[in-house]
């Protein structure tokens, strides 16, 4: 880029010393015209030897000798013999003062040039980083394809989940945000090419323009009006190129956002849809590792982190064994690191899915310290979500429940037990046996943060060995969301989804165990009794025992048409109980469930009719109790379908 000062100062001061000569101020022309006319009249001093100006005064050497670059036009002004040298200083004068708007004008828009360029630079940094954002996102869905095929080759059962066309139909896919993505490359390139073009056109008419000037003021002569009018409308010229130059930026710039803008969401619509693909291929069952660092600097255990998705542990017969999960994170993995992964399963939850997360794992183990963060994260972002996506028009119910000795309390009450919990298998009213909890209508986060304050107080605690607060109960925290849009035909969708958050008390060794025998017992013969139906489901039996206990019982619906994602937690110093742990991320991955019910409804306010949503399942059966604005027949439901719509905030009793 040229500097403009350059060619800018020497002009200005070129111009000074024009005006300076030309003008009639005191200062400079009284002096010199008298000498002039002294001089033709032969009576200058400095024909008669003498100067009325000291040489040695330095400011007025300094004037004479920048009077002196005019000389040569002084000259021609003494010797001319035209009897009005007036008349070619007006002339100057007036070249001077158009050379200086037009100097304005270059100036200005070398201005918006450089800003204009700038921008182009911002934007064209904000692609690169998108198109990388974007070739990243594809290379990691890439891989996981390529992981996930690899698994579905080795289990039979899953094969038949994933088709190959299916898997076909993604790889064409995914060749083709290649292409677009290289296409948008391209463009991005010819636009930095024709960037890089005006630059260099604007810097060497910039430096032309400057050096035509230069030399058009050197040969600068006070020959006439029409000279000092070509030059100016030269200027003109150049100025109106520049002007369109600029307008053309601009345009470009303009058309070159809105593209990204849309090419933009256009790929991350695509990549967003192909992650739920990719997230349903794998099974609605999911099982994640978490290991977390050893307590107080024990060593760590022979345990070793294949990739992230296998850990291999050497046993004491110093035999090696391999675990798989769909996701291990090492203990170096801090929460924000677990969430991330989390979040993209928690999507589902606002297309219409149940979903149940479950911590399990030794006490001490860090099952807790997950789930926690874990659900204030996520309903952060679901709130966030659902703001964005629906304003106000949803509601979202919280209710919360602990599983102590087999039996079901209401954390929101907690004295008694609920009576005949014994039969139910739902927290929530989308099937006939449902849980007579308390639900708290949570119109924001806030909200949510203050139940689970209050409910946290009422968990039972303990001291275990390894947990001085260990969690002796099964805490369910469980979220019912429902949210309206009016399409653009009119017709209005309902989603419904609830999430459930449940942190399974922490297994323990009967051996470690003094005065806590019944409670113990009850947590082992829970966590057992879930194996029990993992490994039932995985062999595909046709009964499969969720009745033998209250905890699995409730997990009966949500496991035949939800997603369940398993989070096991293992501390890496201690091997034996965590190969415990990890058993369970065996069972989890043999079982192939049927695709998960997807409860979204459309319904046309005209006519009163519903249309479901194609691929999705009618909302689960109806039940007669507390479900007033709900109807029969085929199971769809009119807008709310439960609790407030996310504007007030109060505690529903049922
Ligand atoms: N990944 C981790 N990083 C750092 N500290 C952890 C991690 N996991 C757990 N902890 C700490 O270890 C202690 C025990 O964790 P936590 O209470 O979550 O275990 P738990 O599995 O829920 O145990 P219990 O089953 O006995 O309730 C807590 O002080 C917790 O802060």
């Amino acid at each position: 880029m040229p500097d403009k000062k350059k060619f800018q100062l020497p002009l200005q001061s070129r111009y000074d010393k024009l005006r300076y000569r030309s003008s009639t101020s005191p200062p400079v022309s009284s002096n010199q015209e008298e000498n002039m006319t002294k001089e033709k009249e032969g009576t200058s001093p400095a024909t008669v030897g003498t100067r009325n100006v000291s040489p040695k005064d330095p400011d007025e050497h300094m004037e004479k000798r920048s009077s002196s670059i005019l000389s040569p036009m002084f000259d021609i002004l003494k010797k001319s013999r035209s009897p009005k040298p007036e008349n070619y200083k007006g002339a100057i004068e007036e070249l001077w003062n158009k050379f200086r708007t037009q100097d304005d004008n270059l100036r200005a828009l070398n201005n918006t040039l450089d800003q204009q360029i700038a921008e182009k630079e911002a934007l064209q940094k904000k692609v690169d980083e998108n198109s990388s954002m974007a070739q990243e996102s594809i290379a990691k869905l890439q891989n996981e394809l390529e992981s996930n095929n690899q698994r579905l080759q080795e289990s039979e059962a899953s094969k038949a989940v994933a088709s190959p066309s299916r898997n076909e139909i993604w790889r064409k896919e995914i060749a083709n945000l290649r292409l677009k993505v290289l296409e948008l490359e391209k463009k991005l390139k010819k636009a930095y090419r024709q960037l890089e073009e005006s630059k260099a056109t604007k810097v060497a008419s910039s430096s032309s323009h400057d050096a035509a000037r230069r030399e058009e003021i050197s040969n600068l002569r006070p020959k006439s009006e029409p000279q000092a009018e070509k030059i100016a409308s030269e200027h003109e010229e150049e100025v109106a190129k520049l002007q369109e130059e600029r307008d053309n930026l601009a345009i470009d710039n303009t058309s070159l956002e809105a593209i990204l803008a849309s090419e933009k969401k256009d790929m991350m619509d695509q990549i967003k849809r192909l992650k739920l693909e990719l997230i349903e291929s794998k099974g609605n069952f999911r099982s994640w590792l978490r290991l977390r660092p050893p307590q107080n600097d024990l060593p760590r255990q022979a345990i070793t982190i294949r990739g992230d998705q296998q850990v291999e542990v050497i046993d004491r017969n110093r035999n090696k064994k391999s675990y798989d999960f769909d996701r291990v994170f090492a203990p170096e993995a801090d929460n924000t690191t677990v969430f991330h992964d989390l979040s993209e399963i928690l999507e589902s939850t606002l297309q219409g899915y149940d979903i149940t997360v479950l911590a399990y794992g030794q006490t001490g183990s860090g099952k807790t310290y997950t789930m926690s963060a874990m659900l204030n994260m996520a309903l952060e972002q679901i709130f966030r979500e659902l703001e964005k996506s629906y304003g106000t028009d949803f509601s979202v119910n919280g209710r919360c429940i602990e599983i102590y000795n087999d039996k079901v309390y209401d954390l929101f009450v907690t004295a008694q037990p609920l009576k005949a919990s014994g039969l139910c298998t739902s927290m929530w009213p989308t099937s006939d046996r449902y849980l007579s909890a308390q639900t708290d209508s949570l119109s924001n986060f806030q909200a949510f943060q203050e139940m689970v304050e209050k409910v946290e107080k009422n968990r039972r605690s303990g001291q275990t060995e390894k947990n001085y607060s260990s969690s002796r109960s099964h805490m369910l925290l469980s979220f019912q969301i429902t949210a309206s849009k009016e399409e653009a035909s009119g017709a209005v969708t309902t989603t419904r989804s609830s999430i459930t958050f449940i942190d399974l008390a922490g297994s323990e060794s009967m051996k470690e165990v003094e005065d806590r025998t019944e409670e113990t017992q009850a947590i082992n013969s829970d966590l057992s009794a879930i194996k029990t139906v993992l490994t039932s489901m995985g062999k595909k039996e046709k009964y499969i025992p969720f009745k033998n206990r209250q905890l699995t019982r409730l997990l009966d619906d949500r496991s035949n048409k939800g997603k369940v994602l398993f989070i096991q937690t293992a501390n890496i110093a201690e091997l034996e109980q965590s190969v415990h742990t990890m058993e369970i991320g065996g069972l989890v991955s043999k079982v192939t469930q049927k695709k998960p019910a997807k409860n979204v409804v459309t319904e046309f306010a005209a006519t009163g009719g519903s249309e479901e949503v194609p691929q999705s399942k009618p909302l689960t059966g109806c039940s007669t109790r507390g479900r007033g604005t709900e109807r029969g027949g085929r199971g769809i439901t009119s807008r709310p379908s439960t609790g407030s719509r996310g504007t007030s905030r109060g505690r529903t009793g049922k």
